[in-house]
């Protein structure tokens, strides 16, 4: 049997190599936040140990060694989405904090009254509040577009909710709770014939799919590096290079600036210019580990192994039938959608489900996901949610199905 991508790279994830409860761990809360191979944890040591130096600023040894290590890191994230140039990324402290930059420094200073901004039902509330707020403070009025039969991107009524109202489109790649992929590059065609501009949240798609800005054509795009291998604590804003010129800084402070004086001050130069204060320095040369991580097993290659886990993932949960599963359904290939599952079982909590699997070593999410007027639709206050990476394996799919039906059948004897 040809041995599958996760057999030759678990080795790298010490972390996946512990018991939970008695038991192996099987971790299948990916979208939540990813684990990190060796290389990663090496790199984030490494510049502790050798490297350590303010960015910028010092002319001594370490500094220059610190501050090459960083740039570097940015142009690997660059060239890992195709950006044209290296000053479209911004590190941020991760996605959130991506979008805000853009609220703030964009959307605040071009909204008016009657403005609009089209976003959708299914997003993370990262994409939905700080765009509630701008509205709030500009009078801009938001629309959502809402979902097929199938449960994904209602494109049509996306065409209808269009107009030359309409200013800015700001939409989930895939959703981390109904794992379809939204179609991101006729959205962004359609925006732009309008005269919108459009952020694209990459969360789900940027650690998963090989992602191309430049063929996307999206206007700013954001992701965090926690879940594509990375430590928490970093992740970037693209942003088109003559859009990103033209917004005012998001934080004031050092770094920014190119003088000041008691009175005012000139902008520093891209990206600086919205990097105010130390960075994240270590966290950003990891992600530049990270990044050089799952270039080097292919992104191409990384997303056809986990269209198999999602395959399999689909056929062993439909021997469940109690099971109420969110999002599109795949093909018998795994495409469609990403390898995550949202479900409920009429009559038994979420958490109580995540709990039960817990004890046998598995971990799941419940919750919400910070999707909750997504579940309101669904009449759920919440779903449990397996979701997989390049990591996990048919036999821990194979494993956490059995627990999942032993579950609920013992759920379903003490309700009896
Ligand atoms: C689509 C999408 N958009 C934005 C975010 C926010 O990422 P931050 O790194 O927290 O800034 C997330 C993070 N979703 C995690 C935590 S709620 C999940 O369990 O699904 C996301 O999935």
């Amino acid at each position: 049997k040809e041995e599958t991508l996760a057999a030759k790279i678990r080795s790298d994830f010490p972390i996946l190599h512990q018991e939970v409860n008695g038991k192996p761990l099987i971790y299948l809360d990916s979208a939540a936040t990813s684990q990190k191979p060796q290389i990663v944890l090496d790199t984030l040591r490494h510049y502790y140990d050798h490297d350590n130096a303010n960015v910028h600023r010092g002319a001594h040894t370490l500094s220059i060694r610190s501050t090459e290590a960083y740039e570097g890191a940015r142009d690997k994230v660059a060239k890992f989405i195709n950006a044209q140039f290296r000053e479209e990324i911004v590190f941020t402290r991760n996605a959130t904090e991506a979008i805000n930059l853009v609220a703030y420094s964009w959307a605040l200073n071009h909204l008016k009254p009657g403005d609009e901004i089209i976003s959708t039902v299914m997003e993370h509330h990262s994409n939905l509040v700080p765009w509630q707020i701008i509205a709030t403070k500009t009078g801009a009025v938001i629309k959502y577009v809402g979902l097929t039969e199938n449960e994904e991107f209602d494109l049509e009524q996306y065409k209808t909710l269009l107009s030359e109202r309409t200013k800015l489109v700001a939409v989930v790649h895939v959703s981390n709770t109904l794992g379809c992929i939204n179609p991101v590059e006729e959205i962004i065609s359609l925006a732009h014939k309008m005269g919108a501009k459009v952020l694209i949240d990459a969360c789900q798609s940027v650690p998963h799919l090989a992602i191309d800005v430049q063929k996307m054509g999206c206007d700013w795009l954001v992701a965090s590096g926690h879940k594509m291998c990375a430590p928490t604590g970093i992740g970037f804003l693209y942003g088109k290079r003559e859009i990103l010129e033209a917004m005012p800084p998001f934080m004031g402070g050092g770094e920014m600036i190119s003088e000041v004086f008691l009175e005012n001050y000139t902008v520093g130069e891209l990206p600086h210019k919205f990097e105010a204060g130390t960075p994240a320095i270590g966290e950003a040369i990891a992600l530049g580990a990270a990044v050089d991580y799952l270039s080097a097993i292919g992104m191409d290659k990384l997303h056809d192994y986990e269209e198999e886990l999602t395959a399999y993932l689909f056929k062993k949960l439909a021997t469940i039938p109690q099971l109420r599963i969110y999002g599109p359904k795949p093909t018998p290939e795994g495409k469609g959608r990403a390898a995550l599952a949202s479900f409920n079982v009429e009559g038994i909590h979420a958490s109580d489900l995540s709990t039960l699997l817990d004890h046998e070593g598995i971990a799941i999410r419940s919750g919400h996901h910070c999707t909750q007027p997504l579940h309101r639709l669904f009449n759920a206050s919440g779903s449990a949610r397996a979701s997989l990476y390049f990591y996990n394996t048919r036999e821990e799919i194979d494993a956490f199905v059995k627990a999942l039906k032993e579950t609920i059948n013992f759920f379903n004897s003490v309700m009896d």
